[in-house]
């Protein structure tokens, strides 16, 4: 179907702002942006007083915890995974992560994320959700060996490659994959070595947590007596096709490195403030030429998925850390939040050009808290909320029309969510 989103503003590759209409070919790819002629389009999206963003992208997450959303607060990362997490994702079903995903996929659409990566277990039912939803991931399965005996832990592993084999190109190709081991200590080295080069062989990005908190960066230190990306390069896991979340304890010379290996760092500072993990590099990150993204974590430590917080998290933790307040402006916020995004997880999305696949989102600008307007970019990194999204669009379908969600139902949603997490917390107690 065609479609044009016709009467608005569009925000430009160099982040400039322009007076545009957006043209969307039958393939769900961008045809033209400009003032166009008119000519008939199957579809047309009014974003008259509002401006037209590239789809953001949510670049690390667990889609399914929105689950556990408020289940379990105000504790640091180890307590909260070991204490609480971990039992209650213990008896999650594969349709409890299948309706968990479905939430979140209607929060993102809602708040307008086009794009997201995926750590989760179950993920036939999150593949499903992304295709039900219409929108675009990259998925993979979660490896955690420690406390398993040799068999399981390979298990686990070999399911990582397998379902990254499965699910790649799923959803008429909005699902792509990866092999996610949790974390460079959460998994055994031997099997990292083992499985790292057939991930490379099978052509599948990895997809990891690294140097998330202190205690991550101690772990390896123990165990191998090197910071965590000496020992993750040994093992052949900073590829250029490797994307990494958190980033926050980075050394200089893993800051280099990661620069050098073209791995991107996922930048999550809101799951990093709540946890208490500690504030990322982000501006160093940049300025040695690392790409960055954002992503919100789980929705159990953040605890929404509302990409517009996160950049604007971003940009004043950014700050923050280096006591420097001209430390990641606002350009950079929203560069993360689309472009950043968009390289990390290696999908041809995050700028609004011809060719590109049609990822939108269209911000509605008439609200008292973006007005005036002296620099919409500004606005967007630091005024916009996800409630302000009116439209989004993926892949040339409308996934959401005036904020009503098309694709799903979501108050059916809303309530088997609700229903299913209620008895996970009764099973798991
Ligand atoms: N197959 C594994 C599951 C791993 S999925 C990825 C895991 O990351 C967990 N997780 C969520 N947020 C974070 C975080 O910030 N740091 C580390 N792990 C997290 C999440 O709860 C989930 O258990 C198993 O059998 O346990
Ligand atoms: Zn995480």
């Amino acid at each position: 179907m065609t479609l044009l989103v016709t009467g608005g503003r569009v925000l430009r590759p160099d982040l400039t702002v322009e007076r545009a209409d957006v043209r969307v070919d039958d393939d769900g790819r961008i045809d033209a942006v400009g003032a166009l002629e008119r000519r008939e389009t199957d579809q047309t999206l009014d974003a008259s007083g509002g401006i037209v963003l590239p789809g953001l992208v949510n670049a690390h997450g667990h889609a399914a915890m929105t689950l556990l959303r408020g289940y379990a607060d105000d504790k640091p990362l180890d307590a909260w995974l070991q204490e609480d997490v971990w039992p209650i994702e213990g008896v999650l079903t594969p349709e409890d992560v299948g309706a968990g995903a479905r939430l979140a996929a209607v929060e993102m659409i809602r708040s307008g994320t086009t794009a997201f990566a995926d750590m989760y277990f179950h993920v036939g039912t999150v593949a499903e959700a992304v295709a039900d939803a219409g929108l675009r991931a990259r998925l993979g399965h979660g490896v955690v060996t420690v406390g398993k005996d040799d068999e399981a832990a390979r298990a686990d592993f070999a399911e990582s490659l397998a379902v990254a084999e499965e699910y790649d190109g799923a959803a008429d190709g909005r699902v792509t994959t990866a092999v996610m081991p949790h974390a460079p200590h959460t998994v055994d080295t031997d099997l990292l070595a083992e499985f790292v080069p057939k991930a490379h062989e099978a052509g599948v990005p990895l997809h990891f947590h690294f140097n998330e908190t202190a205690e991550y960066v101690e772990a390896i230190d123990e165990e191998a007596g090197v910071r965590p990306g000496a020992y993750a390069d040994d093992l052949g896991m900073l590829a250029d096709d490797t994307w990494v979340a958190h980033g926050v304890h980075l050394d200089d010379a893993e800051i280099d490195l990661l620069a050098e290996r073209d791995v991107a760092v996922v930048h999550c500072p809101a799951s990093n403030m709540k946890l208490a993990s500690g504030m990322a590099p982000v501006q160093r990150l940049r300025d040695a030429g690392v790409t960055v993204a954002l992503g919100t974590d789980g929705a159990a430590s953040n605890n929404d998925l509302d990409l517009f917080d996160e950049a604007r998290d971003a940009a004043m933790l950014g700050k923050l850390a280096v006591d420097d307040a001209s430390a990641v402006p606002a350009e950079a916020a929203v560069e993360m939040a689309t472009r950043g995004g968009a390289e990390a997880l290696g999908l041809p999305v995050g700028r609004i050009e011809a060719g590109a696949p049609a990822d939108l989102a269209v911000v509605d600008f008439d609200a008292p808290h973006l007005t005036p307007e002296h620099d919409p970019v500004s606005h967007l990194a630091y005024a916009a909320r996800g409630s302000d999204v009116r439209h989004t669009v993926c892949d040339g379908r409308v996934l959401m029309r005036d904020r009503e969600v098309l694709t799903l139902d979501a108050d059916a949603v809303k309530r088997e969510a609700a229903e299913r997490a209620r008895d996970a917390v009764d099973r798991a107690s």
